[in-house]
């Protein structure tokens, strides 16, 4: 199979990763390269981990552009996707690295947004209950925010077994690459560096409606969650520690067994021995997520914490991955879980 793959936002970092992660992929050949401000650069100047792509030019993101290609990758700002993705015909397979189109509830996209609700495609999280099954034969594709992406893989094995109550408290340290390229003040060297800070407290970050609607949909029931981000001075990964009180009866036991359930087919999904606890760096550039969970039996809670690479599984990596199965392809195609260390 050759799969024609343009991609939009190409000098960004999550295009950039995409390109990384394609440049590898046995059945992908790089077609349209698009950008925005930086349309009409060689991609060498933008991207210069790229080597073999150097010599691209980007060309302005257009759907004339984008047109004749396979799969089209969308990695633009939150709210660009829905008109280039409109204009796209329904035979191309279109995957949206952006936020327009995962979540279901209009309320919410409307209040955490701050416009329009696009529609709702099948959600890039193969591994959640459900999900693998709406992206097979799809053509259309909504790749998860990278938070709910660590966050939904650290905790849904509590609700499917149904050993949670449905309120989560979540705290997730996160890289400073998934803030994207362009400038902020708040993510100046000199103000990251050496420093770990929140943002987004007190159920203002846009990530929290998309958590609240996966762990809902596997509880059965409505989960509150109260979410705290923080930016973490390294360019790549997450650390999510996620927390829910334990319905009665839970055990150490009855935990591990959810987890190890849950996980036993999943290639990406490493739940971790016992005693050893995930790390950013042992993930650092590979689609792998580490998982480990336990029970405090003294405070009632079980206690789930997940790594990821944000860029990789985080965006990317989940967009490799969820075009392969709409596709027909093996999921991992393309795809490595092995991390670069030191
Ligand atoms: N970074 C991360 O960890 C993650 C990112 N994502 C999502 O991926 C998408 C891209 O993010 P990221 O790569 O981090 O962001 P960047 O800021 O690094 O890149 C943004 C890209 O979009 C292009 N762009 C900017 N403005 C417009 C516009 N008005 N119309 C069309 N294209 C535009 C830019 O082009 P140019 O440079 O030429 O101006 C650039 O290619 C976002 O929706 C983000 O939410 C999802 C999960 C994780
Ligand atoms: C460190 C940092 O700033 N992270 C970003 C999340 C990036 C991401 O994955 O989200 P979207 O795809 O929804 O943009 C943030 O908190 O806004």
């Amino acid at each position: 199979m050759v799969v024609r793959a343009a991609v939009a936002g190409a000098s960004g970092y999550a295009g950039g990763e995409l390109l990384r992660l394609l440049l590898a992929h046995p059945e992908v050949e790089i077609g349209v390269l698009t950008g925005h401000s930086n349309a009409g650069q060689r991609l060498g100047t933008l991207q210069p981990h790229l080597l073999p792509l150097a010599d691209r030019v980007l060309a302005p993101t257009t759907a004339e552009a984008l047109a004749g290609h396979d799969v089209v990758f969308l990695a633009l700002p939150h709210g660009q996707s829905a008109a280039v993705a409109e204009q796209l015909g329904g035979e191309v397979l279109v995957v949206d690295m952006g936020a327009d189109f995962r979540l279901e509830d209009a309320a919410d996209w409307e209040k955490f947004y701050g416009s329009a609700h696009a529609g709702t495609w099948p959600y890039g999280l193969p591994e959640l209950p459900g999900a693998r099954a709406a992206l097979e034969g799809s053509k259309r594709i909504a790749v998860p925010g990278c938070y709910p992406t660590a966050v939904s893989l650290a905790l849904f094995p509590a609700y499917a077994g149904g050993l949670a109550e449905p309120e989560a408290v979540i705290t997730a340290a996160s890289g400073t690459s998934g803030a994207g390229k362009a400038l902020k003040p708040h993510l100046l060297g000199s103000e990251v560096m050496g420093s770990m800070s929140p943002y987004g407290v007190g159920g203002g970050h846009r990530h929290t409606p998309e958590m609240i609607q996966n762990l809902s949909a596997v509880a059965g029931e409505r989960v509150t969650v109260s979410f705290t981000p923080t930016l973490a001075p390294m360019p790549r990964g997450i650390l999510a520690t996620c927390s829910a009180r334990a319905k009665p009866g839970t055990t150490a036991d009855t935990v591990r067994a959810a987890y190890e359930k849950a996980y036993a087919d999943e290639p990406f999904v490493h739940l971790l021995p016992e005693g050893q606890w995930p790390a950013t760096a042992s993930v650092y550039g590979s689609n792998a997520v580490q998982i480990q969970v336990a029970h405090d039996g003294a405070a009632g809670r079980i206690i789930a914490i997940s790594a990821i690479d944000n860029l990789t599984k985080g965006t990317a990596g989940g967009a490799v991955q969820s075009m392969n199965i709409a596709l027909g392809l093996d999921q991992t195609t393309g795809l490595s879980t092995i991390g670069v260390a030191p």
